[in-house]
């Protein structure tokens, strides 16, 4: 009697194994139902885990980038099993990808199952402070700069402060690793057209590394994959730094541009958007960062969609993700409707291991 593991791993394997013209399948599935029987489960070979890692890209219904599914670089430490050696690795993993600016998709495995944790939700992220009555830093990390601050780490207080890696292993309690500097690039923001921008000491940093999601591959889960690409331009300036629930900067960049705020109808904040993301895409663009404005993006998305026709594959995706935080309607995917069933391989967002 096939259980619920053996079932995922043989849907995998001859997807695997067809995907890519190999034989040896029956070969294979034999070996591996045979090793979920002896020891409950099984190992990936690295051809297995970068193929599967792709494939959850490209399965991922949120993501908008994915034309380049088939570009992810796969680094393999499954072998890593002390904290010092997971950072260690993600510091190689940061270094590998920015690549001085030219990012390279990346995704770093750890051995499955859940007994290594990263604590962050992404490798890179500002700290943030409850001060008297106000908010410093990343609303978003309130929480784990509080965890840091109580395994020790002291922060210095400020908007931009980047908090250390937070790694446990088993049931240990976790460790800081403070990420060197030098391995850290960051993009100042500047105005294409008016200096008066720079005023605002606005940065942000220049790679999304995210470490807090699930990628699960023919029915194992490996719950530290951290995984990064390059930006697209609105996360920065339409989400980051404009919610009001994040570092709210548009009344200043409206100040600083001479817009009035006096009434709603002038819609000074949509004017003061669109001016903070033209300055988030000059600056990166300028300071050779890799980035990708949202209209660029959703027509590589349109791409992908003809690329995965042409293959016979369906598209799976969730519009409310999909469309840009910014003048949604002026991308295609507006005007598109999309099956929103979940495939896997794939990447599942994961409650945090505090909490
Ligand atoms: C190469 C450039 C890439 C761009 C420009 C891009 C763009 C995006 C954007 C804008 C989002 C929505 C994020 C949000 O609103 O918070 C997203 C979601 C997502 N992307 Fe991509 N992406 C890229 C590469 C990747 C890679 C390499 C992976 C994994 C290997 C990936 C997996 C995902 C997943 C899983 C989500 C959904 C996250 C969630 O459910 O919380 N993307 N992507
Ligand atoms: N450009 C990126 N953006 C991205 C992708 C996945 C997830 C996220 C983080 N999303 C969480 C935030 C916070 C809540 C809603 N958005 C960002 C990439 C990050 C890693 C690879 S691509």
């Amino acid at each position: 009697m096939a259980n619920r593991l053996e079932d995922e791993a043989v849907e995998f394997l001859s997807l695997f194994y067809e995907e890519r013209c190999l034989d040896g399948k029956e070969a294979r599935i034999r070996d591996v139902c045979e090793a979920i029987r002896t020891d409950g489960t099984y190992e990936h070979t690295a051809e297995e885990l970068a193929f599967g890692a792709r494939l959850a890209w490209r399965n991922s219904n949120r993501c908008i980038g994915r034309l380049f599914w088939e570009r992810l670089t796969v680094i393999d430490e499954r072998e890593a099993r002390t904290e010092e050696a997971v950072a260690q690795a993600l510091f190689r993993h940061i270094e590998y990808a920015t690549n001085g600016g030219k990012i390279i998709p990346t995704i770093t495995v750890f051995k499955q199952g859940a007994s290594i944790r990263i604590w962050n939700a992404q490798l890179v992220r500002y700290a943030g402070y409850r001060g008297d009555g106000r908010i410093i830093g990343d609303p978003a990390s309130l929480e784990l700069t509080d965890i840091c601050k109580q395994l020790g780490w002291v922060g210095a207080g400020g908007d931009f402060d980047v908090l250390p890696l937070v790694i446990s292993v088993g049931a240990r309690p976790p460790q800081l690793f403070p990420i060197p500097e030098h391995l850290i690039k960051e993009v100042a923001l500047v105005h294409p057209d008016n200096e008066a921008f720079a005023r605002l000491n606005l940065k942000w940093y220049a790679v999304p590394f995210i470490s807090n999601m699930r990628l699960e591959i023919g029915g194992i889960s490996y719950y530290a994959a951290p995984f990064n690409g390059w930006y697209m331009g609105t996360e920065i300036g339409a989400r980051n730094l404009a919610d009001d629930f994040r570092y709210n900067r548009l009344p200043e960049v409206a100040a600083v541009l001479g817009i009035s705020m006096e009434r709603e109808a002038s819609l000074w904040r949509d004017q003061a958007l669109v001016e903070l993301n033209r300055a988030v895409l000059y600056s990166y663009q300028e300071q050779g960062v890799s980035i990708v404005d949202h209209h660029t993006a959703a027509k590589q998305f349109q791409r992908f969609i003809g690329n995965e026709t042409e293959a016979g594959r369906g598209v799976t995706g969730d519009w409310t993700w999909l469309i840009p935080p910014m003048s949604p309607a002026q991308t295609d995917i507006f005007h598109q409707s999309f099956d929103n069933r979940i495939v896997s391989p794939n990447y599942f967002q994961e409650k945090p291991p505090y909490c």
